[in-house]
């Protein structure tokens, strides 16, 4: 047999995600299946999304759309379509009663009242970067409904709270387009391969690194941030860590998931709770960092207990590597502790 073809042939083809679904289901002799058909409709949406985000140049869906959505962000066209593909993909798929979206002001009501799930999502996260060919995601929360089945679904069903999240994930957009999830049970990531058209395990049991050297936030807004926090960015700067901002919060928070770090979006002075949303941002990725052995707090709270009381609702955010978290909260214990004795 020629070099070539035993060269091709030795490449192994790894577990689809939908054999891993499988193999996983199957560890729960109660799972219905439901769940993981409804993660397969989200990768379904998420491959034609990736296909728009490829070749976006090629097509009018650059620039802004021209409206604007609840938070009073400029809508870019990609958010509108990666938006229209998820909510369509959920409603033929059958499984999510309901969907809260970034681009949406109110719960979207599916027809699927027969479904046992809903499904709070940022359709596309990194907006500020989709012109210019960065990195760029989509982050899903999912949960189980707790309004009647058969019902239209209802507010309590989307502020249950971090803790209730049944699965969580995102899709990022780069150099190669990888699918990061967990359902409480640690953290696995798949690959696209692109021309199978099909996203393959490529690391299983994710854990990001207690200790890191890398910390992401936007420092132009060095002068809003609280004192604690300028005084643990100095003290990243004193230990010679690296300072990355991709700008897209997805692409800022794998990196560090993979190579350890921290990524900070405090309170300011414009978004005195920060600007990164509860439900469908920081929940999200905290549920994951948690189970990848990492941390995620909005001061000295964790993330995933903060009372969620709107859908649009912003939270400062502090996530990463934890001995990194912990060295941030030493900050803000300092602080405190100064302020009483000066007090
Ligand atoms: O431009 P800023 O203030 O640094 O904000 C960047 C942050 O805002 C976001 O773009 C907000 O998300 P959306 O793009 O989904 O609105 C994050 O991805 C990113 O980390
Ligand atoms: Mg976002
Ligand atoms: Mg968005």
């Amino acid at each position: 047999m020629s070099a070539p073809l035993e060269n091709t042939l030795a490449t192994p083809v790894g577990i689809t995600l939908d054999r891993y679904i499988m193999r996983k289901q199957a560890e729960f002799p109660f799972a219905t299946g439901e769940l993981s058909q409804l993660l397969r409709d989200i990768v379904l949406a998420a491959k034609i999304v990736n296909r728009e985000v490829n070749r976006a140049g090629l097509m009018d869906i650059t620039g802004n759309y021209g409206a604007q959505n609840v938070q009073g962000e400029q809508q870019q066209k990609l958010d509108v379509v990666a938006n229209i593909r998820f909510i369509r993909a959920l409603k033929n798929g059958g499984e999510a009663c309901a969907i809260l979206s970034e681009e949406d002001d109110d719960i979207i009501h599916t027809g699927n009242d027969q479904g046992r799930y809903v499904v709070a999502m940022d359709p596309l996260d990194g907006s500020s970067n989709i012109d210019v060919n960065v990195s760029i995601g989509t982050i899903f929360s999912i949960y189980r409904r707790v309004s009647p089945i058969g019902s239209k679904s209802t507010k309590e069903d989307f502020l249950q709270g971090g803790r209730k999240q049944v699965a969580a994930g995102y899709i990022l957009y780069g150099s190669s387009t990888m699918l990061v999830y967990t359902t409480g049970h640690g953290v696995v990531c798949f690959t696209y391969e692109h021309s199978l058209g099909e996203f393959f395990l490529s690391h299983d049991g994710v854990e990001i690194p207690k200790q890191g050297a890398i910390f992401s936030c936007n420092e132009g807004n060095w002068f809003e941030y609280p004192e604690w926090v300028r005084t643990y960015l100095l003290q990243c700067k004193q230990r010679s860590y690296s300072g990355r901002y991709i700008g897209s919060l997805v692409a800022d928070y794998h990196r560090n998931l993979f190579k350890g770090g921290i990524y900070l979006y405090p309170p300011t002075a414009k978004n005195p709770n920060g600007k990164l949303r509860l439900l469908y941002e920081a929940y999200p990725l905290a549920f994951l960092i948690e189970q990848a052995g990492g941390k995620a707090l909005a001061g000295a709270e964790a993330v995933l207990d903060i009372e969620p009381t709107d859908y649009h609702q912003r939270a400062p955010l502090f996530i990463g590597s934890s001995e990194m978290v912990d060295d941030l909260v030493a900050c803000l214990t300092a602080e405190a502790a100064q302020s009483q004795v000066v007090g």
